[in-house]
This record gives structure tokens, C-alpha cells and sequence, in this order.
């Protein structure tokens, strides 16, 4: 069965994008009503990520247009979009070498004085940094990061780096929230931080869309899964309609009703 929410919050109409012959993505158009944790599934190379890439900026689209609230923002740059009030993290999060967790958290924040309050250090420039401080240590203690706010960003472990992406797109105090792969190479114990950190910016109002391949973590935390094939949209449709839409078995497995895509993930 097919759903899409009447309100869009973020409304994709009709996005296509190729790479050279390739064609990635093909008229896909999806709507997101707020408040919403949306599963984008799909078989490696479907073009998940690339479809992320399009609504944050990063990739401009060949075709179509992404409206965000109400506003176009398939014509806006990366670093404006955040502005807007979505956010994303990536899939393999780099971490800058000389900066401690705590620096690169606060290194994100969106709220920045000018040149001439940095150097004279004026009260303004100083409120700002605490402001950021005092942010950034909340988001640090919520997402578990506070035991390694000390230490160099690149050597905290893969998990750890996933939940800083994670701080990092939080201090933008984005409305929606875009989230590559959170779960893939965590531990399970860090997987479920992750689930629960990311119901309680769910239950706090904010918009959730996540890639994800893990048929444990969707059924957890989504309330809707939209299915990429092969760069089209082939279902729209609750989590636990996932094993029985032929469309979805399809797409991985190649044949209709072979085996139930609930083993996926196990
Ligand atoms: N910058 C690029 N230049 C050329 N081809 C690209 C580029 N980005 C993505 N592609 C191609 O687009 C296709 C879809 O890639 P994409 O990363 O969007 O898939 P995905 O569904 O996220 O896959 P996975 O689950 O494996 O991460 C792949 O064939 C990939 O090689």
C-alpha cells in the first residue's frame, strides 16, 4: 500500500540524476509530513545517498525540484540549507586530527561572530562561544560523548565518530534531520543508544529521515519506509507491510515472494 502524508514538510517532485550514462535517479518524488521518521531503504546502488545528497545541496539535481517548509531549496547551496533548519550527517563522518570532540562540536555551531568581535574579543564574541560550549556539552551528554570530550576527534572509535556527526547536524537546531547509515559498524549497545537518542529528538518535534539497511533499526524507529529501486520509487508503506509488498521483495531478492525480507538484517 502506498502513503503519503497530505502536509508535506519536505516535498521532492519528480527528481532525476544521472551520472554520465548512468541514471541514478529517476522521477522520484516523495513527501515528508513533520514529525515523520522515514526509513529510505534500497539495494546498494539504488541511489539512497545520492538522493540525500540532492535535497541537502551537495549534488545538484538534473530534473525536478525540493521544497523544504514551504520554500524551494534545490537551487540553494549546501551550507544555506542547513540554515533553513535541516541537517544530515554522513555516511563515514571524517574527523579533523587536531581537534578534540569538544572543538569539532563546537566548530558546528551555525551562530558565529564577525572578524573584528573574534579579534578584539568583545562581550559578544564571548557570549557566542558559551552559548556554543553550553550546546555543545548538552548534545555531547545527550548522544554519550561526554567520557571522550577531551580526546582527539579522529580517535574516538567508528560508533563514536557516528554519534559527533550526529552532535555536529544537532547544533544547526535543525527542524529535519537527514542521517546516512547511523547504524552501520556499531556495536549493538551504541545501536541502541542511537535508537533511543533518536526518539527523543523524534518526541521533541523533529523530523526524521534515515538510510538505513538494517531491518531491526527500521522496524524500531520508523513510522514509514519509502523503497528506492534501482533509482525509482517502488513502495511507500509502514514497516510491517515491508515483507509482504511484492514490490520491496522485488527489488532485493529479484523474484516476488521468495523469502521474507524480515531475515534482512538479522
Ligand atoms: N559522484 C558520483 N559520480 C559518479 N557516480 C556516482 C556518484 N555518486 C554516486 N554514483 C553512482 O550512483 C549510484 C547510486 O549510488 P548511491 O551511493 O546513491 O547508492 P546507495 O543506494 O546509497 O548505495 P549504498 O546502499 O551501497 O550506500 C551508484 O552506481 C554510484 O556508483
Amino acid at each position: 500500500m502506498n502513503r503519503t502524508p497530505a502536509n508535506a514538510f519536505l516535498d521532492i517532485r519528480s527528481v532525476a540524476k544521472a551520472f554520465g550514462g548512468n541514471q541514478v535517479l529517476e522521477d522520484v518524488s516523495v513527501q515528508i509530513a513533520p514529525g515523520e521518521i522515514v526509513g529510505l531503504l534500497g539495494p546498494n546502488g539504488s541511489g539512497k545517498s545520492t538522493l540525500l545528497n540532492v535535497i541537502t545541496g551537495f549534488t545538484p539535481a538534473d530534473a525536478g525540484s525540493v521544497h523544504f517548509d514551504g520554500r524551494r531549496i534545490d537551487r540553494v547551496a549546501a551550507h544555506r540549507i542547513v540554515r533553513t533548519g535541516m541537517a544530515r550527517t554522513f555516511q563515514l563522518p571524517s574527523m579533523p586530527a587536531k581537534m578534540s570532540v569538544m572543538e569539532v562540536a563546537m566548530a558546528a555551531a551555525t551562530a558565529h561572530h564577525g572578524v573584528f568581535d573574534t579579534l578584539v574579543g568583545t562581550a559578544r564574541a564571548r557570549a557566542t562561544e558559551r552559548a556554543a560550549r553550553d550546546k555543545a556539552a548538552h548534545l555531547l551528554q545527550e548522544l554519550l560523548l561526554t567520557p571522550v570530550r577531551d580526546l582527539p576527534a579522529a580517535a574516538i572509535s567508528g560508533g563514536q565518530k557516528k554519534l559527533l556527526g550526529i552532535v555536529c547536524a544537532l547544533m544547526a537546531e535543525p527542524r529535519m534531520l537527514l542521517l546516512d547509515e547511523p547504524t552501520a559498524g556499531v556495536h549493538p549497545n551504541l545501536r541502541r543508544d542511537i535508537v533511543a537518542a533518536l526518539q527523543r529528538l523524534n518526541a521533541q518535534g523533529m523530523t526524521l529521515v534515515i538510510v538505513e539497511h538494517d531491518m531491526h533499526f527500521i522496524r524500531d524507529v520508523c513510522t514509514r519506509c519509502v523503497v528506492l529501486d534501482r533509482g525509482s520509487i517502488v513502495a511507500s508503506c509502514r514497516p510491517d507491510e515491508l515483507a509482504s509488498n511484492d514490490r520491496v521483495l522485488q527489488a532485493y531478492l529479484g523474484t516476488a515472494g521468495a523469502k521474507p525480507l524480515a531475515t534482512e538484517g538479522a
